[in-house]
């Protein structure tokens, strides 16, 4: 058979095999020549690379070059210039196939290593940079740019929705788009356990073994996930050091640093810090602003009617400091009410809106805090306040206090009683009530309150 022979054979080959069988496991083979009669060299690009096209397609090849060149009767597999490294007589020699065989023959080998699907919105460009984020952006950036590996791993870490797996995406966006032919994988740590655990069930450790080692990039969210799973970290250590020792860039994401997950590995550890390590820390109101405006302007680009009063941006950044995933929650929901009642966006519909994430990102108030606050404010000593002394000037500022921590904390009457001098729940519920209606009359007592109120939640 010649070179040319095996060229024009190539689309037959495609067709039988299948694309993907075809692209990952037929086009990286070269034509080697003959050897001796009766057998043509195929240069694989590793030993495992031959033995598996040997023993899954050995049998495909041969029927379909021995159509072209009836002398062939045998292929031997070299790898790359060492030569008869892998030598088969593929269908000739091989042990009769089971229908498990069979089945995992016909499995494309990429079935084990889809890669995770990457969010189109995710990219440098919706990634708002603020003190808190800058540097694990920055080196983000730096990866991005391709070229020498300069950090291996990029470790990035940080608390729940603060963007990891924004700025991971965003890489893998951005180094697709400089040198499209590069094979940039990312799935999280989980995905590569599942992935794993298929590859042991089905018998394609191998497959497992080369897909991973064959990629450019690989990124893994959320690592933690792999501590305490014993064989997984294992695997795990193998594919990250044959990709490092391969100068391939590896990027990791974790909610913690390295030598805080608990039950992971020394090596692992160890091997995780190597490279550069990068925190994002919990936003800052700036950041949060920014956040929020960036997303309010790329909104009101699709719908240029939007209304929205000055301070509700604000106010919300002030509000939602948990993480950037319940803060752009918050908008998406402000912006679908608004929509839905056709009304502009305005403090009411804030609260009408979002009375439950406002409520569950409030500050945790104690009962103390309230008890000192009012005592201090209507100056008088907190044991008077808790006490039992029923004259006016202690007894009011303890109903103030009975009503506000019934508004602003989660304690039952029982417990707000007990912790007034251990009172009955049914004096903390009048007193409760008295103040509800002296606020309507009184607006001195009103305005009191309500500064109380703002002191308390700032
Ligand atoms: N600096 C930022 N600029 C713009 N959007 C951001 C920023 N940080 C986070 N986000 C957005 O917040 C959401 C949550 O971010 P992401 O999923 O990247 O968080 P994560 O750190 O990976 O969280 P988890 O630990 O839950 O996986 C995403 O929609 C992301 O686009």
């Amino acid at each position: 058979m010649t070179k040319e022979q095996w060229g024009a054979l190539q689309d037959t080959l495609c067709k039988t095999l299948g694309e993907n069988n075809y692209k990952t496991w037929i086009a990286p083979l070269e034509y080697g020549g003959p050897a001796n009669e009766g057998v043509v060299v195929l240069h694989a690009p590793t030993g495992f690379f031959g033995t598996y096209v040997s023993q899954n397609f050995g049998d495909v090849l041969l029927a379909q070059i021995s159509t072209i060149d009836r002398s062939i009767r045998r292929i031997q597999f070299d790898v790359a210039n060492r030569s008869a490294a892998v030598s088969s007589h593929a269908a000739v020699s091989a042990a009769p196939e089971t229908r498990v065989d069979k089945a995992m023959r016909d499995l494309p080998a990429s079935d084990l290593l889809p890669d995770a699907p990457l969010d189109k919105r995710f990219t440098f460009s919706t990634f708002v940079v603020g003190k808190p984020n800058e540097l694990a952006h920055a080196a983000a950036r730096r990866v991005a740019e391709g070229g020498p590996v300069t950090f291996n791993p990029l470790f990035l870490y940080g608390g729940v929705g603060l963007g990891k797996t924004h700025l991971m995406h965003a890489i893998a966006w951005e180094l697709s788009e400089r040198n499209p032919e590069l094979r940039v994988v990312y799935l999280s740590a989980e995905q590569f356990m599942y992935r794993f655990v298929q590859a042991l069930r089905e018998k394609r450790m191998m497959d497992f073994k080369q897909l991973f080692r064959s990629v450019d990039v690989l990124m893994v969210d959320d690592v933690q996930f792999i501590a305490g799973k014993d064989s997984t970290q294992e695997e795990f250590f193998h594919t990250f050091n044959a990709l490092v020792d391969q100068n391939k860039q590896i990027i990791i994401s974790a909610d913690r640093a390295p030598d805080e997950i608990k039950d992971l590995e020394n090596r692992i550890r160890s091997r995780l810090q190597s490279g550069l390590v990068v925190d994002l820390h919990p936003t800052d109101y700036e950041l949060r602003l920014g956040i929020l405006q960036t997303k309010t302007e790329a909104f009101r680009a699709q719908n240029p009617d939007l209304e929205m009063d000055d301070g509700v941006l604000e106010f919300l950044a002030h509000r939602i400091s948990t993480n950037v995933r319940v803060l752009e929650g918050a908008l998406t929901r402000l912006f679908a009410f608004s929509s839905l009642v056709g009304k502009p966006i305005n403090m009411d519909l804030v609260h009408d809106s979002l009375a439950d994430v406002l409520r569950a990102s409030e500050r945790k108030i104690s009962i103390e805090e309230i008890q000192r606050k009012v005592a201090e404010h209507y100056n008088i000593r907190l044991s008077d306040m808790i006490g039992p002394k029923r004259v006016r000037n202690f007894a009011r500022p303890r109903q103030i206090a009975m009503y506000l921590c019934k508004l602003l904390t989660r304690r039952s009457l029982p417990e707000i009683g007990r912790r007034f001098g251990g009172r009955d729940h049914t004096t903390v519920m009048h007193g409760v009530k008295r103040i509800t209606e002296l606020r309507q009359q009184d607006s001195q007592i009103d305005d009191d309150i309500e500064m109380l109120r703002r002191a308390l939640e700032a």
